[in-house]
């Protein structure tokens, strides 16, 4: 058990309806206090169900979206057009369906690079446009893990220098990828957790209420930025005390 540095904001939905409105309201605060400060709203990806409902939010919300800058808060190291790479899942997405987002307002990894060298480089171009993300968004395995930060990889979570470093052995499939360091995803402005499904209930609690921190998940502590948890109703069902 150990401190938040802010206090967590749940929100729950009873629908998935709900939680692309809320994911939409989030994106909506985001980007309105970003562009009222600078000229662009940076934002951090993260693959598996966010990609649906992000794509869902976006298309409910009609935003405008041309300043907007896209990052990975963790990649698969595959060729960008494999059917594993996380950029190439929201490119599937996004650019069918969202014909006002362009493919150069993604900030991609090169996976055509050696992996350290793959890291380097992300963490150079994350270094070279953003000085704070303006909001990481994270999803949350069933093990606690996020970005491409695992439980089996303790080492991981004490990193202080580097911003974006090599995985290798990850425990999900595939092996070999990179990932925002907690430095980075702790200096956000905003970082919130889209999390959802019955199966991760007691995870969550874990997480959340207990700060178990032999989860990774419970690493993310802002230091003086927002965090925010959005779970649907089976993911937030063991978390009544939070609500
Ligand atoms: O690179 C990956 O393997 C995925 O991106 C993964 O890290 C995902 O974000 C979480 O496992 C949550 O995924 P779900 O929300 O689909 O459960």
């Amino acid at each position: 058990m150990s401190e938040r540095k802010s206090p967590l904001k749940v929100i729950p939905s009873a629908s998935e309806e709900q939680l692309v409105q809320a994911l939409g309201d989030l994106l909506t605060r985001c980007s309105q206090e970003a562009l009222a400060r600078q000229d662009k709203f940076s934002v951090g990806l993260s693959g598996g169900s966010l990609i649906q409902l992000l794509t869902k939010a976006l298309k409910s919300c009609n935003l405008k979206t041309a300043n907007w800058v896209f990052f990975f808060c963790d990649e698969r190291y595959v060729p960008l057009d494999d059917s594993d790479s996380t950029y190439g899942a929201y490119r599937a997405e996004w650019l069918t369906q969202l014909p006002s987002i362009q493919e150069s307002q993604f900030v991609r990894a090169d996976t055509s690079i050696p992996l350290d060298a793959c890291a380097a480089d992300y963490e150079a171009k994350v270094k070279s446009q953003v000085d704070r993300f303006d909001l990481l968004l994270l999803g949350m395995g069933p093990d606690g893990h996020t970005c491409s930060l695992f439980p089996e990889q303790p080492a991981t979570l004490q990193e202080t220098q580097r911003l974006v470093i090599p995985i290798r052995n990850s425990p999900k499939p595939p092996p070999e990828r990179i990932t925002f360091t907690l430095p980075l995803i702790n200096n956000a402005r905003n970082v919130a957790f889209v999390v959802t499904g019955g199966g991760k209930a007691s995870v969550v609690k874990s997480v959340f209420v207990d700060l178990d921190k032999k989860f990774p998940a419970a690493w993310v502590n802002p230091t003086n930025g927002q965090l925010t948890l959005m779970v649907d109703a089976g993911a937030g069902k063991e978390i009544e005390t939070l609500k």
